[in-house]
């Protein structure tokens, strides 16, 4: 097996179409200066049950993807740029631009982006001619975005510099804080958007940097600040994601918030039920910039779903996917299919940091509680043997805040399950991590696949011209507790499809099949 070397990051000012570190040979792929297109054939197996007996039939569809090949100019603009995440990573954005060591008890440590599934991950690319597996770093299967060329930005309530939040944050050793102090000094967060009601009344003294007006100036104001980072900074595109504090959910209120109309109709008129992650959402739609959600509350109303698809802009979320939850989706995954049945699955943890804090209120936990309980819903659904219809695992979330561990959550999980004749099996884990170094590749991760995503485009062969992908970016599925999926569509939340879907995607765009593992060289010659 063998890697194909990895590629430092291109300088900044990435103008002219990035060289592949691999071109595919094949009739199905044409690179012009522009773009990469490919034909890709859709293989699929439709089942119906006809007079009582199941058919299935092989199924194919041809789609045409073009993927434009110059990565242009990004920004991210952070919403909570002052908090644990939002530090952190700017913090070692800045380490890994300039290659900042640091020295710590075991040594001198050297920046990286481990956590991060495009920098830090790879794939297969397919077999020498002994072979072996050839295996490149998941960021080269398609041009992309590197972090060390990202223009950072943001908001937030609290007017600490970056350096200030950095220290509050207690998240990273000393003695890169000092060599990076000086550059997030000069780093200040917009003033942003405060609506008490919707985080814990706890966060009250942390809001020193907030707007005034009304919800509908608020709008405009987000709105100019994003033209102006942009504008400022020479980007080609902005991507805004939410990693400030969890709110309470909206109430889903007809003549509200439940079409595009009516919820622009209530920003203007100032209703009490329009939070502002929604705010941001709806600022960042009219300003054709996609919205990540890192949290776990309903931003995405109905309202700003459909403004989204009407507007043809990006979003995704909820709530980043970084530790215990991912552990999850990968263990019950494997349980299930592997025919043991969870009957049990308690998710306790304890924090420290300032997300803790928000969450030991009861409607920001109650936020958190859903996008941590739905996350195995799929897996157990697919296993009717095991399950019968509307039978699932008793599923327990406990979160409690300790502010002596800071960062570093604890979470203790219990998994019981009935093996075979009756028997029982537990599994217990005892989980220890810094929570924001978990969190701050995923913000990476989001970043980056959106942007890619606004540079690829499909058509079917009764299409006229190529369209962008729903609005509502499923493929993110990987890096979120609660993946939002189009209206109608399935939710995936298993780890390994929601890899593979997103892997198999990007292989399709440069004309490559589906990774299948079935190595039939190795085992029928
Ligand atoms: N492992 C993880 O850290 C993890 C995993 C999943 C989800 N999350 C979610 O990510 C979010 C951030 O986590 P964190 O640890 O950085 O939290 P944090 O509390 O350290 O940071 C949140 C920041 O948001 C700011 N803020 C609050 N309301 C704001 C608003 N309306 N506009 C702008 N800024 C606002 C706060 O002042 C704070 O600086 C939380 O909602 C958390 O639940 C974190
Ligand atoms: O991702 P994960 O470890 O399952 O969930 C985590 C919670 O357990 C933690 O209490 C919370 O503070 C983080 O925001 C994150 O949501």
């Amino acid at each position: 097996m063998c890697t194909i070397p990895h590629r430092t990051a291109p300088a900044a000012e990435a103008t002219t179409p990035t060289t592949e570190a691999f071109r595919v040979e094949s009739d199905a792929v044409e690179y012009t200066p522009e773009h990469i297109h490919s034909r890709y054939v859709y293989r699929d197996s439709k089942v119906e049950t006809v007079n009582g007996r199941v058919k299935v039939t092989p199924t194919e569809k041809v789609y045409h993807f073009k993927t434009a090949r110059t990565v242009p100019r990004v920004g991210l603009m952070m919403v909570g740029w002052g908090g644990n995440n939002g530090s952190t990573l700017t913090a070692s954005i800045i380490a890994n631009r300039h290659n900042i060591t640091w020295r710590t008890k075991e040594g001198v440590q050297a920046p990286n982006y481990y956590g991060s599934l495009t920098q830090s991950s790879t794939l297969k690319l397919g077999t020498d001619a002994n072979g072996a597996d050839v295996n490149i770093p998941f960021n080269q299967i398609l041009p992309m975005v590197h972090p060390n060329d990202l223009v950072l930005g943001g908001w937030d309530i609290s007017k600490f510099n970056l350096a200030q939040s950095m220290e509050r944050a207690q998240v990273l050793e000393y003695d890169l804080q000092r060599q990076v102090a000086e550059e997030m000094e000069k780093l200040v967060p917009l003033p942003s958007i405060y609506y008490p009601d919707y985080i814990a009344a706890n966060q009250s003294d942390r809001a020193d940097n907030v707007l005034a007006g009304s919800k509908q100036e608020h709008l405009e104001k987000i709105r100019k600040d994003i033209r102006e980072f942009k504008a400022a900074n020479n980007l080609d595109r902005v991507i805004v994601l939410w990693t400030a504090n969890t709110e309470r959910f909206s109430a889903i209120l007809p003549g509200v918030n439940d079409t595009a109309e009516n919820l622009l109709a209530a920003v203007k008129s100032g209703h009490e039920e329009v939070a502002p992650s929604t705010v941001f959402a709806i600022a960042c739609i009219l300003e054709n910039t996609p919205f990540i959600n890192g949290s776990p509350q309903n931003t995405f109303v109905p309202g700003a779903i459909e403004l989204a698809s009407t507007h043809k802009v990006y979003i995704g979320g909820d709530d980043f996917k970084s530790g215990q939850t991912k552990m999850k989706s990968v263990l019950v995954d494997f349980l299930v299919n592997a025919g043991i049945k969870p009957l049990a699955i308690t998710s306790y943890n304890h924090l420290g940091n300032n997300d803790g804090k928000n969450l030991s209120a009861p409607q920001q936990f109650r936020s958190k509680e859903i996008s941590k309980s739905n996350v195995v819903d799929d897996m157990v659904a697919a296993n009717p043997i095991l399950y019968k219809k509307g039978e699932h695992p008793d599923h327990i979330v406990v979160i409690k805040y300790c502010p002596s561990v800071r960062d570093s959550k604890r979470a203790l999980d219990e998994y019981v399950s009935e093996i075979f004749m009756g028997g029982r099996n537990t599994i217990s884990m005892y989980n220890v991590c810094e929570d924001s170094l978990l969190a701050s590749p995923l913000i990476l991760d989001l970043t980056i696949i959106t942007e890619l995503m606004t540079r690829v485009e499909y058509k079917t062969e009764d299409m006229e011209d190529y369209a962008p992908f729903h609005s509502v970016l499923s493929v993110l599925s990987y890096m979120l507790k609660a993946p939002m999926v189009p209206p109608g569509t399935p939710v995936i939340n298993a780890l390994a499809k929601q890899r593979s879907a997103m892997e198999n995607i990007f292989r399709a765009c440069v004309g490559l099949p589906p990774q299948n593992d079935m190595m039939l060289e190795h085992r029928a010659f």
